[in-house]
């Protein structure tokens, strides 16, 4: 089971939430207006009481029903003039907050599309998932309210203060007394609140990522009858997040008891001792009626300081969540030129053409220091035209190798070149045009079978996409429920294996690419099929520069060579037939399980391997 609990470090809430300025700058306006008119509807709260004083020290003192009248109706105007005020308040700030999420997710979508494939092999995509929905889903809540609140609460909070100092400034000071505790408890509060902030976000991120693997994964969760321990497992790590949301509720209870408590013991003593100055006519009953009226007015800014410091740790969390991913630097682009300098090869200038490997080593960002490289010294020459099958045993080392040509990873020494030119000299995309991919493992997106195959080339059509298919031997989604327009569900779950396969095919095809990846592209088709997506291939490969990963005679038939590797290294190239005659191992794995050669020691093992052809890479 993932588990991803990152302790957050010294930090401050305040600076983390300065990060989003960039994406609330285009709307300041709007959230500094409905601020404002938060301030003046808040403060309008806070004349009704002296509206009260009016009402009590005047029409009711002198007997006067015509003035109560009146000192109600003023009361009713403060009441609807603060409501409409609140509603104007939300109605600024809902559309341009919608705004600000749409466009930080859009951000942070973009930036996952370029994050390099070693990132995304590190990070559940439960912690993705969460990241992109329930953080800037909080981002949103925040800025549309406990920021708003805890500037508008803070200035009811001062403006009360001083209307309470200059009506009477003894007991005044009697309600000031309890600000000193309570700053002292909010900060203790903050900093233990931050801790299980940030572990029950990151506890919904593993949690999102068990629900994903498990609907991805439900065949095989039924298939094994695995149903009752992943429902357990996924209970465990729901119980420890019901856990930390606990701990948060019990911080929370704890610092709004201290937050209501403490200010209603110092109103208790202010009204003692305000009746006691009435009784001895030091103070009107009308003042001492204002007085504790807007203490009361000032209790409810004062309460939600608690919840509203929560959420705001929430959000700075959420926020250090999301600059988390989008801090991460993307794939590096060209290395020597600049995108704009560097152009695609270009077969005719380049006697050194095809796919040259030089030299190339690759290790995994996250190996332990210290192991072995997947991939070292590995010297090979495609050359134009030619297809080359990749043949090696399990853990070879067969998909790396293949993952280095279109950039999914980076050859950490040696270089690759495609017609000459270093695909680390071209821009991304230039590559991706001229290398189409087809993976074992096909993908295929919540999309239309067309839209899935046109995918794999910009600008192609119908003709285009007919011949992709047809290659492909993908006719089958002519006789889908709406053809080529057919939706495939999420992965393709819909169709089978074969099926998805050779639309993966058709993908790779469908650009008619310079160079050509396939890494094993026909091991899900029956002997049938994968004989006539043979036959139209082999027309295809006529055409382009491919390396074909390849674990079965009938594929690496495709190919006019065969490099064998060995261990992460090329320890031979030549034809099948060469091969077959000179090298123990490629004998022995394409001769299938189980068999043992004639020519393999009596232990099953190879008797000899012959070393890489020298010109090789000639
Ligand atoms: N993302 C990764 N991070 C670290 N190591 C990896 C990663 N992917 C593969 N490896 C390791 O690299 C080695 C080569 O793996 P690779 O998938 O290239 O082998 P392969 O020859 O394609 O195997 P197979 O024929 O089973 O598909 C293996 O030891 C594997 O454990």
């Amino acid at each position: 089971m993932p588990e991803t609990h990152v302790e957050p470090k010294d930090r401050s809430a305040a600076r983390s939430l300065l990060r989003l300025w960039p994406y609330v700058k285009p709307v300041r306006i709007r959230l500094f207006g409905a601020a404002a008119v938060a301030i003046v509807a808040s403060c309008l709260g806070l004349v009704i009481p002296l509206v009260l004083k009016w009402i009590v020290d005047g029409p009711v003192a002198n007997r006067d029903p015509g003035g109560v009248w009146l000192g109600a109706l003023y009361l009713l105007v403060l009441g609807i003039a603060e409501a409409l005020l609140f509603g104007l308040r939300r109605w600024l700030v809902a559309r341009p907050l919608a705004g600000v999420e749409a466009s930080m997710r859009a951000d942070l979508y973009r930036h996952l599309q370029r994050l390099p494939v070693a990132f995304h092999d590190r990070w559940p995509s439960g912690q993705l998932l969460s990241r992109g929905t329930t953080d800037l889903m909080l981002l949103r809540m925040f800025l549309a309210f406990p920021l708003t609140f805890l500037l508008v609460n803070a200035t009811t909070i001062l403006a009360g203060f001083i209307i309470l100092l200059v009506q009477q400034w003894t007991l005044g000071l009697v309600l000031l007394v309890p600000v000193v505790p309570l700053v002292i408890l909010c900060s203790v509060f903050e900093t233990k609140f931050a801790v299980v902030a940030r572990k029950a976000q990151d506890q919904v991120g593993d949690l999102t990522t068990v629900v994903e693997e498990s609907v991805l994964g439900i065949r095989i969760i039924k298939g094994f009858g695995r149903h009752r321990s992943q429902a357990l497992a996924f209970r465990g790590l729901s119980q420890r997040l019901r856990g930390t949301e606990l701990d948060k509720a019990r911080l929370l209870a704890g610092i709004w008891a201290f937050i209501t408590t403490i200010p209603e013991l110092a109103i208790g003593a202010a009204l003692v001792l305000g009746t006691i100055q009435v009784a001895d006519g030091d103070l009107s009953a009308g003042t001492l009626v204002a007085f504790l009226s807007t203490a009361l007015a000032l209790r409810w800014p004062v309460e939600s300081i608690g919840f509203l410091l929560a959420m705001s740790q929430e959000s700075a969390t959420a926020t250090e969540r999301f600059f988390e991913v989008m801090d991460t630097a993307e794939e590096r682009e060209t290395a020597g030129e600049s995108p704009s300098q560097s152009s695609p090869p270009n077969s005719q200038q380049h006697a050194d053409g095809g796919m040259v490997f030089e030299g190339v080593e690759f290790r995994y960002p996250d190996a332990e220091s210290g192991s072995a490289p997947v991939l070292a010294r590995i010297d090979l020459r495609i050359r134009p035209g030619e297809t080359m099958a990749l043949v090696g045993a399990t853990g070879s080392g067969k998909t790396t190798l293949t993952a280095l040509v279109p950039r999914l990873h980076d050859a950490t020494a040696g270089r690759i070149t495609l017609d000459g030119t270093d695909i680390t000299a071209m821009r991304r995309e230039q590559l991706r045009e001229l290398v189409s991919v087809a993976f074992e493992e096909p993908t295929l997106f919540s999309a239309s079978v067309g839209e899935n195959v046109l995918m794999g080339a910009d600008g192609a059509g119908e003709d285009e996409l007919r011949r992709a298919l047809s290659i492909a031997q993908a006719d089958f989604v002519y006789d889908l429920p709406e053809g080529i327009h057919t939706q495939v569900g999420e992965q393709g779950l819909s169709l089978s294996g074969g099926q998805r396969q050779r639309l993966a095919l058709a993908r790779a095809v469908v650009g008619q690419p310079r160079f050509l990846v396939l890494d094993d592209p026909l091991s899900a088709l029956d002997v049938h099929t994968e004989t006539l997506v043979e036959a139209a291939l082999r027309r295809v490969l006529e055409s382009t520069t491919a390396i074909v990963v390849a674990h079965r005679p009938s594929t690496v038939m495709l190919a006019d060579r065969v490099a064998l590797l060995s261990e992460g290294r090329i320890s031979a190239v030549g034809t099948h037939q060469e091969l077959l005659r000179s090298n123990a191992e490629y004998a022995w794995l394409m001769s299938g399980a189980g068999d043992t050669p004639e020519f393999l020691s009596t232990d099953g093992m190879p008797a000899m391997v012959v070393p890489a052809e020298k010109d090789s890479t000639r």
